[in-house]
């Protein structure tokens, strides 16, 4: 992974070549405390152990049994399915297995999804750290219902990954399905370098040592100096330029296989950094599509965004043919992937220009390697922001709330914030 900040130098007042060799010395500290948790297997520092932890074996074990799936559906939410949609999305050709991610509970889609797949070459991928979310023990049920209907024994086309209590680890050990373990001291949205997002790589033949290695390099670099490592240097960055006014953090690849790694960061940064009244909104964004939508704001908006540009520096190409057509010679006889790069750096140069932030971030090539440094790289940029904010980087109390809320509402035990919801306001404009 490549991190270049050249275009966050001049650009937020405040933020000027000092300013990083200023954060460099924190970023040593933070360094300090970051390898003690890796060391002492803290809980979220052990994330970042996995390139050294994860038993890629294992995972490809306890998949085996499934042969060639013509699809496979996850069952899942937040960090229970991103991880695994981010390196699939990445990764996956026409010639790899359909694959579904069941992360809402909206009836018509899943409806339209059991309707239409063949669930007697199906497998079910189900990942539930706690094993007892609503939404995703809510949705086995009605997969295993439907696979019942279609004469199928959805106990032998079912894997589960969990921990070690739950209502989903009963229900694994009730029908002996075949489990994974959520490794201790990771949390979901650090988990997709483990067993939670490693199945369904597994179950499409993805080469998960690769993944690994990925990752495993981007942790070599991991050092207490923001100079020496790329992740360091950009959760510093973020971190400096959220402290300057840039509370929101736009994550643009150019690249469509990494658009599900928008969404995927979107949940780490958001859920990992908001707390006590701070953190960076991420936005979603993707490249070149969104020059023709959101640029506008991004460069004469609100002077409140950093923009982060991602691609691969290496990606299969297709010419443009030449044209005599009027005002369109300058096309022909280039290629998508040369006007994809000229639309990145003009972008770059753009928001540079309007005196906009904006970091640049590259990988080789969107393959098992690029993906694995990817992720490891961005949970690690996360830890380190997490660490110069002084904010509790692994937990999330802030979302119990309506969890508890929702489960009074159904009869699922008294809760004061279910009484709550009655007491709406009520200001109905129709
Ligand atoms: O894996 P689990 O326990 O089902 O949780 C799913 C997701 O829900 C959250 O706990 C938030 O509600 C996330 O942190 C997590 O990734």
């Amino acid at each position: 992974m490549y991190v270049d900040l050249g275009n966050i130098l001049e650009t937020t007042p405040g933020v000027t070549p000092d300013i990083l060799d200023r954060l460099d010395s924190r970023v040593a500290t933070a360094h300090d405390r970051i390898q003690t948790g890796m060391e002492n297997e803290e809980h979220g520092y052990a994330a970042l152990n996995l390139p050294e932890t994860v038993d890629t074996d294992e995972i490809k074990t306890a998949v085996d049994r499934f042969d060639d799936p013509e699809s496979i559906i996850t069952v899942g939410i937040g960090g229970s399915a991103l991880g695994a949609a981010t390196i699939d999305a990445a990764l996956s050709t026409p010639d790899h297995a359909d694959t579904y991610y069941l992360d809402n509970v909206d009836p018509e889609a899943i409806n339209a999804l059991l309707e239409t797949i063949d669930l007697e070459d199906t497998v079910v991928n189900v990942v539930s750290r706690s094993g007892t979310t609503a939404e995703t023990l809510a949705n086995f049920l009605v997969v295993q219902e439907a696979m019942a209907d279609a004469d199928v024994e959805w106990s032998d086309r079912t894997v589960v990954t969990t921990g070690d209590e739950g209502n989903l680890r009963d229900l694994a050990d009730a029908h002996d399905l075949p489990v994974l373990r959520v490794p201790d001291g990771v949390p979901g949205r650090f988990s997709a370098l483990s067993t939670v997002g490693l199945a369904v790589a597994a179950l499409q033949g993805y080469d998960l040592d690769a993944i690994v290695e990925g990752a495993a390099s981007e942790a070599d670099k991991l050092s207490g100096s923001l100079y020496d490592s790329p992740a360091y240097a950009y959760g510093a960055a973020t971190y400096a330029l959220a402290e300057r006014g840039a509370l929101t953090n736009a994550l643009m690849p150019y690249s469509e296989d990494l658009e599900y790694f928008a969404e995927w960061f979107a949940q780490l940064w958001a859920e990992s950094l908001g707390k006590d009244g701070v953190g960076q909104t991420p936005a979603r964004a993707l490249g070149a599509t969104d020059q023709h939508s959101q640029l506008q704001l991004y460069r004469a908006g609100p002077r409140d965004k950093v923009v982060t540009l991602v691609r691969p520096r290496n990606r299969r190409d297709r010419q443009i043919p030449e044209t005599d057509l009027d005002g369109l010679s300058y096309l022909g006889g280039s290629s998508l992937g040369e006007l994809l790069a000229a639309e990145f750096e003009a972008t770059e140069a753009s928001l540079a220009a309007a005196g906009r932030p904006n970091i640049r971030i590259e990988i080789d090539r969107v393959d098992e390697r690029g993906i694995g440094e990817l992720l490891y790289g961005m949970e690690a940029a996360c830890i380190m922001y997490g660490e110069l904010a002084n904010v509790s980087t692994f937990t999330q109390p802030a979302v119990e709330w309506g969890k508890r809320a929702a489960r009074g509402l159904l009869g699922g035990g008294e809760f004061e914030e279910a009484a709550a919801v009655a007491d709406k306001r009520e200001l109905l404009i129709e």
